[in-house]
This record gives C-alpha cells, sequence and structure tokens, in this order.
C-alpha cells in the first residue's frame, strides 16, 4: 500500500504525459539539490515568520499525512521577505516521513535523504484566495524544514505529537488551539531557494520552496509517534501511514538560490 502512496503521486509534465506536458512540468515535484550547484545571491534577504498562536484551529489525519490547519481569512499568521514580495497567509503545515531513519524527505540535499520533512504551506492574498493563488506562479511559499534523528528530542514537537493518539486513522481531526509553529525551525536562517511545484499531483506549479539548510533533531520515539498514524479509517483493515513522500525530480536545469555562501 506504501507502494501506491509513493508511485501514484510522481508529478510528471501534462496530465496527459505529452512532450510538451514534460516540457511544461519542469518545475514538478520536490528536487534534488546539490549544495555545490546553488548559486549564493547575496541579494536574497532573511525571511521572517509572524504567526499568531490563535490562528491555530485543528489537528487531522487525512490519511496521507498529519496536517495542522490554521485561520488565514486575514493576515494573521504571515510570511515576509526571503525570496517573495508581500506577506504570504500560513494555511497549514503537514509532514512527509520515511518507514525507517534513512529516507522519507521529499527534498534530498547531496545525496542526503532525511527521516522527514516539515513543509508549512502559504499563500499570496493577493490572489484573493488559496484556490485561486493555485494557479499563480507566485501563489504559494513552502517553507521546508528536515528532521534527523538523533539522541535529543525536539520539545517544540511534543504537542503535536501527542496528538497522534487522537488522529490515529484517517478522517480523524481535533481542535489544536494556541500554537506557534515557528518553535519548530531551527536556529539558522539560511535557505535555498527555487521556483518549483506541489510535490502532490496535480502538482500546481505555484510553489516558491523555502527550504532550511539546517534540519530539526528528533527523537526516534519521536519518529515512531509520527509512524504510528494509519493510512485507513477506522473501519478499514491496518495500513500504516509511512513513506507518504515523493521521488525527487531532476531539476533540469533549474536555478536553486543560496541564501549563504
Ligand atoms: N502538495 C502540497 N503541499 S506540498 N507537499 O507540496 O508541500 N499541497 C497540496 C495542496 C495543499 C498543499
Ligand atoms: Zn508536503
Amino acid at each position: 500500500c506504501q507502494e501506491a502512496v509513493q508511485s501514484a503521486a510522481v508529478c510528471r509534465g501534462a496530465s496527459d504525459g505529452s512532450a510538451a506536458g514534460a516540457e511544461l512540468g519542469f518545475r514538478k515535484g520536490a528536487q534534488r539539490i546539490r549544495s555545490e550547484e546553488a548559486q549564493h545571491d547575496p541579494a536574497l534577504p532573511p525571511w521572517f515568520a509572524s504567526y499568531d498562536p490563535g490562528a491555530a484551529k485543528s489537528i487531522l489525519n487525512n490519511g496521507r499525512t498529519c496536517r495542522v490547519v490554521f485561520d488565514d481569512t486575514f493576515d494573521r499568521s504571515v510570511l515576509r521577505g526571503g525570496p517573495i514580495q508581500g506577506a504570504y497567509r500560513l494555511r497549514q503545515l503537514h509532514f512527509h516521513w520515511g518507514s525507517s531513519d534513512d529516507h522519507g524527505s521529499e527534498h534530498v540535499v547531496d545525496g542526503v535523504k532525511y527521516a522527514a520533512e516539515l513543509h508549512m504551506v502559504h499563500w499570496n492574498p493577493k490572489h484573493g484566495n488559496f484556490a485561486p493563488a493555485l494557479k499563480q506562479r507566485d501563489g504559494v511559499a513552502i517553507v521546508g524544514v528536515f528532521l534527523k534523528v538523533g539522541k535529543t528530542l525536539k520539545r517544540e514537537m511534543k504537542r503535536i505529537l501527542e496528538e497522534m493518539e487522537s488522529i490515529k486513522t484517517k478522517g480523524k481531526e481535533t481542535p489544536f488551539l494556541h500554537f506557534d509553529p515557528s518553535i519548530l525551525f531551527p536556529k539558522s536562517r539560511d535557505y535555498w531557494t527555487y521556483e518549483g511545484s506541489f510535490t502532490t499531483p496535480p502538482c500546481e506549479e505555484c510553489v516558491t520552496w523555502i527550504l532550511l539548510r539546517e534540519p530539526i533533531v528528533v527523537s526516534p520515539d519521536q519518529m515512531a509517534k509520527l509512524r504510528s498514524l494509519s493510512m485507513n479509517t477506522e473501519n478499514e483493515p491496518f495500513h500504516p501511514l509511512v513513506d507518504n513522500w515523493r521521488p525527487q525530480q531532476p531539476l533540469k536545469g533549474r536555478v536553486v538560490r543560496a541564501s549563504f555562501k
């Protein structure tokens, strides 16, 4: 079943798989980052997240990931600076992870696969709503954070992981209030950025990726908590929710910029 999760979600060119589609699809899917080839851009400013803890609403299992949802009806929790213009609203965060610690991230850096990857999805309110923003090249900005397994636990992940019990199966959702997700960020604000797409089909090419260089460290128990989720509903046979990552796509000549030397 995990294979189905992986293979069903490869981002290709146009849905008809045509050559033209392949050309158009050059932004699709997560990328392999080669730090040597990333171009340091000294003009790239720092990025800033100013999140209102009161914007947190709920946490859910949709059978593909665990997602925390935020109120994005006004500029309440926003991302600014970095490669984006203006303030993008935080809509949700979710994770991708593997069945073991040696894989799970959607981006790969110099051949390194991390155990998991956190995505914080923001959208550009100049496009009115989230749905129309998906049709725009400057519609969405996603901050990606790698999770590495180490000896220490990430205390700031505790609240999210404590909720795994109550969202064990697909379709479960529970209130999740007073949470500022900026506590999940690593110390360093160094990042890579490139113009890409969502990693799940139809892989809209509307995403400015802001991929943080420094991973956060979580404990083996914390990773096990994430892997304790199920893909199935409570009335279906058990299928562990693991390997919800997508195969990386070749960069195809796209430029990845680095905010650091
Ligand atoms: N694929 C996605 N995010 S991701 N994995 O590219 O960050 N999304 C699809 C709709 C909302 C977010
Ligand atoms: Zn994602």
